[in-house]
């Protein structure tokens, strides 16, 4: 079976030249490209239109753009985002992808950092960057201008630069070439069981900021002819969530697991849902559970990380989810458990992924040292830990989180995946708290349902009776909220440094 990014060999099927906007549009004028819920009345885009908003787009920045210049996009969901990457790779030029959720010193330093002179957005967008950067307001750019050429730009050169989520530390700038759309193909396609069906329509709540929105939603829909919805929704919330699915149409949604969560602590089900996907963060049995219910589906559970993202995947016939595994390597990237060495080992080690695949980055922007560090020999190392389990991964948890317990090695993912099979736990993040006894003692950060007033003591025992005896949180705390990303995922980082303030109080 042919999967797109890949040739009959199943390897990387990638041009010399390649212009990853070139990839999005070659389309018929009169195909359905977008579906654009951010107005009042629901607008279909198809490619012409989408084209002419990127040359009109691509033809005023090229009055100041060079390629290789840095240029930002601080746009929500809209077709003028899409028009603004695609018109800034169409230059040859590197788009920059920037959360409207930013506040003034995220955006000072990403900005500062990428060396963009010039940012795309609108007025609500200018007001936040202030002065840090040219404000360009992509709606005044109008359409109507002459086509602009494709510049000749090679599958290696540079096209994007995208920001890690900042869970552990600083968030570092991902530098990724044009053939980056296409290291995405095989795994966005295998996990919507071949996406492209007749009446396929993908939307992800997550902003087109993120990794996840902008290269396993927006533009592999683009590049294989599904439409895409924008939309726009200040707070998620499950009836907006609703509401979105029924007036797009949508058939294909990629949820950040925030958003999962919040569907399953509100006990909402979204049947007629063709596939439903996820990934930033373990899933777990429990939540694979719940979406079989909610969504009378597999939830697609995506692997992968700003750096080399969409390497492993549980989806689908072939790829049957396995609970505390992040699935099998998606055909054409190569993933293994290695040691020290860099020699792949049965034994527990790093998560790393062989150069060569697509997606991986060229290197981090700004910092040669920390790129060196990114990779063993031929490995590029995600950070992660990790065991073999066939040819499925079985996630232990990021180097940084995993437990030292008592002489144990200890995963947070199993007792969150535990915590949360307990009906009064809305959502929880563990960590490992500084203990002069053991290490570290295993501490839960627990969310109640709303109204539950559910005692330590009893999910205690709910763990104890489930897992090893020495991977019970000895200690639970429990908090109105976790500290959140903005691409939805736990800020660890948070959690621990309050555990070690605890633990040194
Ligand atoms: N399906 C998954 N299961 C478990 N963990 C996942 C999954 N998908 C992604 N992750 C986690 O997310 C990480 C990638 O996240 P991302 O690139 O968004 O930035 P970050 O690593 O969170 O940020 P920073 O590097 O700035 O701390 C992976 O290395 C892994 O730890």
């Amino acid at each position: 079976m042919k999967i797109p990014g890949l040739n009959a060999q199943g390897c990387w099927d990638i041009p010399e030249r390649l212009n990853m906007a070139a990839q999005c549009l070659a389309h018929p004028p009169g195909q359905l490209a977008l579906i654009d819920l951010t107005h009042a009345a629901r607008r279909d885009v198809s490619f012409g239109e989408l084209t002419e908003m990127v040359d009109a787009l691509a033809r005023a920045l090229q009055a100041r753009v060079a390629r290789g210049d840095r240029v930002g996009v601080l746009l929500s969901q809209s077709p003028s985002c899409a028009a603004a990457h695609l018109a800034i790779w169409k230059i040859g030029a590197i788009s920059v992808p920037l959360f409207k959720l930013f506040k003034h010193d995220a955006l000072k330093s990403r900005i500062g950092d990428a060396g963009c002179e010039i940012v795309l957005t609108d007025p609500e967008g200018a007001g936040l960057l202030g002065d840090l950067a040219e404000a360009w307001m992509v709606d005044e750019v109008g359409i109507g201008s002459a086509p602009v050429d494709f510049a000749d730009t090679a599958a290696e050169d540079p096209a994007v630069l995208i920001y890690t989520s900042g869970t552990t530390g600083t968030p570092k700038g991902a530098l990724h070439a044009h053939r980056v759309l296409t290291g995405h193909l095989p795994g966005v396609s295998i996990s919507h069981d071949h996406l492209g069906q007749a009446g396929d329509c993908l939307w992800t709540p997550a902003d087109w900021a993120w990794i996840g929105g902008l290269f396993d939603v927006l533009m592999p829909g683009l590049a294989l002819g599904v439409p895409v919805v924008a939309a726009r929704m200040a707070k998620f919330s499950p009836e907006g969530c609703a509401r979105v699915i029924s007036e797009g149409d949508v058939r294909n949604v990629f949820f950040p697991p925030t958003a999962l969560r919040m569907l399953r602590a509100a006990d909402v089900s979204l049947p007629g849902l063709r596939s439903v996907a996820s990934g930033g963060e373990p899933l777990g049995a429990e939540m694979l559970n719940w979406g079989r219910r909610a969504f009378g589906l597999e939830i697609n559970e995506f692997y992968g990380q700003t750096e080399c993202n969409m390497v492993a995947s549980s989806c689908g016939a072939d790829y049957p989810a396995r609970p505390g595994c992040i699935g099998k390597a998606v055909p054409g990237h190569e993933v293994a458990v290695i040691d020290e060495e860099g020699v792949p080992t049965d034994a527990e080690g790093d998560v790393a992924v062989r150069r060569g695949s697509a997606s991986m980055m060229l290197r981090y922007w700004n910092r040669p040292e920390e790129t060196a560090a990114k990779f063993r020999g031929d490995w590029l190392v995600t950070g992660d830990r990790g065991v073999s389990d066939g040819d499925y991964l079985r996630f232990v948890g990021r180097e940084d989180d995993v437990i030292t317990s008592a002489g144990y090695r200890i995963g947070p993912a199993e007792i969150e995946d535990c915590l949360l099979t307990h009906p009064d736990v809305a959502t929880v993040g563990v960590v490992g708290k500084p203990d002069a006894l053991r290490t570290e003692l295993v501490k839960a950060y627990v969310v109640r349902r709303e109204g539950s007033q559910v005692a330590a003591s009893e999910l205690q025992d709910w763990v104890k009776a489930r897992l090893a005896s020495y991977s019970y949180p000895r200690e639970i705390e429990f908090l109105e909220a976790l500290p959140m990303t903005v691409t939805g995922k736990v800020i660890r980082k948070e959690l621990k440094r309050r555990a070690v303030q605890e633990g040194t109080t």
